[in-house]
């Protein structure tokens, strides 16, 4: 089944005082069920616009975007607001977490804001609460737990209505190396156990690296793609010769 798929989306952007600038020059792209693919490219080259277009939050100018069997361009603005809430999950470089409330009542949000019955929001809870390991900080105020943490109760969040994809912009933007391979281990566990597709935005060779593919953007076109074989660490080195080759700028990339 295809989760994603984009077929030649355009996007632009009027910029106040200056000239429409195109950010996203007819991308087309699948992630099929149980991908989990990284963007990367140098600052500028639109990864955070097109995340921002499968999501809803921004529209597109020209093309196709099916999510699952949805038509985005079918639904007007009311109706993606709830798309969003029921089928994608959304991971964010600072968490976006509601500080008011403990972990575990940010987990269950948007059961909470559908009004499911209580006793399936338990059921949900306590499945979710135990695939990212975080029983014990469930009732703990976001602001008392670590970065790391407050990662894995965003990925909570993000899987609580099963999602047809994740979708997550710089997920360890915000985190130290270990956090890094502690949250990066839980989006491999979800895309592996719970065949939940992902697509996330990083400059982080190291990240995208436990993805299956990796996908390079620049100048608003997909340049160029491998695919994961053989180690982490031959992916890893395959990722930055394509970065170094392509990129030409690979301190502004990584
Ligand atoms: N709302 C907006 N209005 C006008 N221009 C925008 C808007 N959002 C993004 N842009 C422009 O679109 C281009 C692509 O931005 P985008 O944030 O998608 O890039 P990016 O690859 O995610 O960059 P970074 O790696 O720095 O986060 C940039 O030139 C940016 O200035």
């Amino acid at each position: 089944m295809n989760n994603l798929e984009m077929k030649d989306v355009w996007k632009s952007y009027k910029q106040r005082n200056k000239e429409e600038v195109t950010v996203l020059k007819g991308i087309n792209m699948l992630v099929k069920q149980g991908d989990m693919v990284a963007i990367m490219g140098p600052s500028g080259s639109g990864k955070t616009t097109l995340l921002n277009i499968v999501s809803g939050i921004d529209c597109y100018d020209k093309g196709e975007i099916y999510i699952e069997d949805s038509d985005l361009s079918d639904l007007n603005k009311e109706e993606v607001a709830l798309f969003r809430r029921r089928r994608l999950g959304m991971v964010f470089q600072d968490f976006n977490l509601i500080e008011s409330l403990s972990a575990k009542e940010n987990i269950l949000l948007p059961m909470i804001l559908e009004k499911r019955f209580a006793d399936e929001q338990e059921e949900q809870a306590e499945r979710i609460l135990k695939i990212l390991n975080i029983q014990d900080i469930q009732n703990k105020n976001i602001a008392e737990i670590s970065g790391g943490q407050k990662q894995r109760v965003a990925i909570g969040r993000a899987l609580i209505n099963n999602p047809a994809i994740i979708l997550a912009d710089e997920p360890t933007g915000n985190l130290d190396s270990r956090s890094t391979k502690e949250v990066m281990d839980y989006f491999t566990l979800i895309n592996q156990e719970l065949t939940t597709s992902i697509l996330l935005v990083t400059h982080d060779t190291f990240a995208a690296s436990y993805c299956n593919k990796v996908v390079l953007l620049k100048d608003g076109v997909f340049k160029n793609e491998i695919d994961k074989k053989g180690s982490r660490k031959q992916f890893i080195d395959s990722i930055t010769e394509m970065l170094a080759i392509i990129g030409g700028e690979q301190d502004d990339i990584l």
